[in-house]
């Protein structure tokens, strides 16, 4: 029996594809009454974890459970979880509500569904239209469609917002909230921040098959850091001084210094301090997105040196300290 409480658990997930490591020891849960985005960028992942989440791939490790049952051992799954990975296979020559019946018969599932999804997502104008006339935007909507049809405790949405217009995607932000407010449970995936930052409750982040962040989305956010970036004539003894004084510092690639949580005047006063000369300062305020491309960039350029002590759950990351 599964315990019907709408989370899905994902424990030590790996999977390699040949010499691609592209899910790599992957843990986290997602809770319902929440809408919980699974962020990184391209490569990351995310396809592949959430194909292990819906049994349609299998782990090389670790597990994934949903209402604490593998996908496969789920009784009647399409009332428990509805799933959107792919917006394009639809039959073009097929009407919205075609479609849809034809799935709602493979679900075993009344047609008065099919009218009911259709409204829901806003396509009950639209359902006697081919598919092969719909545009990107309509064809998300048909295949979140498709995923309603059993009336689901859970969905699982591969990049969701793909496509949308920015009205598309505010529509779809209502559409999950409300979801989710009535106590159920969203997974969506998205490669972009700025798309879903408004949508998600949580947010679990990914690079390189690894999770680098896992926590609610405010603790993100109250996380943005000020940084003075400044020019010492003797950078390793103002990082001492700093250091000493409890902040933390980067090296950045132009032979400055980020001293983390500090203003300018902070660090001229420890430079003065430490008999250090500084030729240049500025002070710097890390927006969400910067947030994002600094967590992920290893997946692109060399690790950051120096994980930023922030709040929320840090994962481990390579050569990184865990939790700070
Ligand atoms: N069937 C497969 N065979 C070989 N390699 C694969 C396969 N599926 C995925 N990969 C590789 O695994 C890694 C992760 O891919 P995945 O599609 O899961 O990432 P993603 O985060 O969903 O990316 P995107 O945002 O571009 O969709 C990539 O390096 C990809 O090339």
């Amino acid at each position: 029996m599964h315990d019907g409480s709408g989370r899905i658990h994902v424990q030590g997930l790996n999977k390699r594809f040949g010499p691609v490591h592209a899910v790599q020891d992957l843990s986290f849960t997602v809770q319902p009454g929440a809408v919980t985005g699974f962020l990184g960028p391209n490569g990351a992942g995310k396809t592949t974890a959430l194909r292990m989440i819906l049994g349609l791939i299998t782990p090389t490790s670790g597990s994934a459970t949903i209402n604490g049952l593998p996908f496969h051992r789920l009784p009647n799954p399409g009332g428990i979880v509805g799933a959107v990975l792919d917006a394009h296979g639809f039959h073009p020559n097929r009407t919205a509500r075609h479609h849809l019946r034809c799935y709602a018969a493979a679900m075993n599932v009344p047609d008065s569904q099919v009218d009911r999804a259709l409204e829901l997502v806003g396509l009950a104008a639209a359902a006697d239209r081919k598919t092969g006339g719909f545009s990107l935007g309509m064809r998300q909507r048909l295949a979140l469609a498709t995923a309603l049809l059993g009336d689901p405790q859970i969905l699982v949405l591969d990049e969701p917002a793909n496509g949308l217009d920015p009205e598309g995607i505010a529509w779809l932000r209502g559409f999950l909230h409300a979801f989710a407010a009535g106590g159920r449970t969203v997974l969506m995936s998205s490669h972009f921040l700025r798309e879903i930052e408004n949508t998600v409750d949580r947010l679990v982040i990914i690079s390189q098959g690894r999770c680098v962040y896992d926590g609610h989305i405010e603790e993100l956010r109250a996380a943005q850091q000020a940084r003075a970036l400044v020019q010492a004539d003797s950078p390793d003894v103002l990082v001492g001084r700093v250091q000493q004084a409890g902040f933390g510092v980067e090296y950045l690639p132009d032979g400055r210094l980020a001293v983390i949580g500090a203003d300018s005047r902070a660090v001229a006063d420890l430079a003065r301090e430490a008999g250090v000369a500084l030729y240049a300062m500025q002070d710097e305020r890390i927006d969400l997105e910067q947030l994002f491309f600094r967590l992920t960039q290893g997946q692109y350029a060399g690790l950051p040196q120096y994980a930023p002590p922030m709040r929320g759950t840090w994962a481990d990351r390579p050569g990184e300290g865990g939790d700070v």
